[in-house]
């Protein structure tokens, strides 16, 4: 996929990952929409963005994951405003493991919304142009961290729901390619007061502390580079990315046949 004159909407984009998405995404051409509840960030951000590229092609539209209602507008005034979305990233995520009920119905039930919402713009059945979504799940998507188990589940449903998704896409002529980025751990406000955000499993903090001395930490950039793969290689569906300072690896599942 080229990315000239593509149209983009990148969740959770003021901060962290989303914002390096983002980034990549402008270098590369195609317009970007930005949505994100840290208005604050997000204006910024879009400050600095549109000096680099120009006033026309990022908007910014507050926009929780948590509402689909809220998901809908955005989307709407998405196709409104740039004529349709062509990439789909569904980045948003928190780490919250008291307020676990919040960290599913963003990491996981805000992934369904979105892609769910998205349908009716992007699937050529429908009248849209096709395209890609790339979710955003973690290497804790793939194994257990056993300092966060409703983060680890939110996760294990991004790469399960993406790759269902994928199969399902391909069988109905969507023409919308589905795949998921599982990084480890990356330099972000995610990791910041992790003590607080493991709640009643702040007492395991070092043996996971050890696994970021083993794994490392990746930078943003690093991440975006391989959604940027996911995006533009049209030959990718269905699959799980993994990403780690020493490299990436695509995961190869257990075949059920
Ligand atoms: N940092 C890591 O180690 C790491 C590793 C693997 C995966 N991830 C995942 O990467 C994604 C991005 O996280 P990050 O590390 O960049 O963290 P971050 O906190 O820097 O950025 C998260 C962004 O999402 C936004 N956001 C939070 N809740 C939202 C909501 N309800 N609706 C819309 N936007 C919302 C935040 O405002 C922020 O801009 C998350 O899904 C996270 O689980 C992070
Ligand atoms: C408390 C920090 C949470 C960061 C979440 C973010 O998504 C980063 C995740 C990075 C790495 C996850 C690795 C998971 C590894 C599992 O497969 C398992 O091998 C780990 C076993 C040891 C353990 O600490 O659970």
């Amino acid at each position: 996929m080229v990315l000239t004159g593509k149209t983009a909407v990148v969740t959770g984009a003021a901060m962290g990952i989303g914002k390096a998405i983002t980034e990549i995404l402008l270098q590369n051409g195609a317009k970007v929409v930005l949505l994100d509840v840290n208005e604050t960030a997000a204006k910024s951000l879009l400050e600095d963005l549109r000096k680099q590229h120009g006033q026309d092609r990022t908007l910014f539209l507050s926009c929780n994951v948590e509402s689909e209602e809220q998901i809908k507008a955005a989307f709407q005034k998405t196709v409104e405003t740039f004529g349709g979305i062509d990439i789909l990233c569904n980045n948003a995520g928190i780490l919250n493991e008291g307020e676990w009920e919040k960290t599913v119905s963003i990491n996981l039930l805000g992934v369904i919304r979105s892609t769910y919402a998205s349908l009716q713009h992007m699937n050529k059945l429908t009248g849209g142009r096709g395209g890609v979504i790339v979710n955003t799940a973690s290497m804790a998507g793939l194994g257990p961290l056993l300092s966060c188990p409703v983060y680890t589940a939110t996760k294990h449903g991004v790469v399960g729901f993406t790759r269902a998704m994928a199969a399902a896409s391909a069988a109905s002529g969507y023409g919308i390619r589905y795949n998921v980025i599982c990084p480890s751990f990356v330099q972000t406000e995610l990791l910041d007061n992790i003590t607080l955000k493991l709640g009643q499993f702040s007492h395991l903090e070092d043996a996971t502390q050890q696994l970021v001395e083993v794994l490392g930490i990746l930078t943003p950039s690093e991440v975006a580079q391989c959604v940027f793969e996911l995006v533009t290689d049209e030959t990718k569906n269905g699959e799980a990315l993994m990403i780690f300072p020493k490299g990436k690896q695509y995961i190869t599942f257990p075949s059920m046949q």
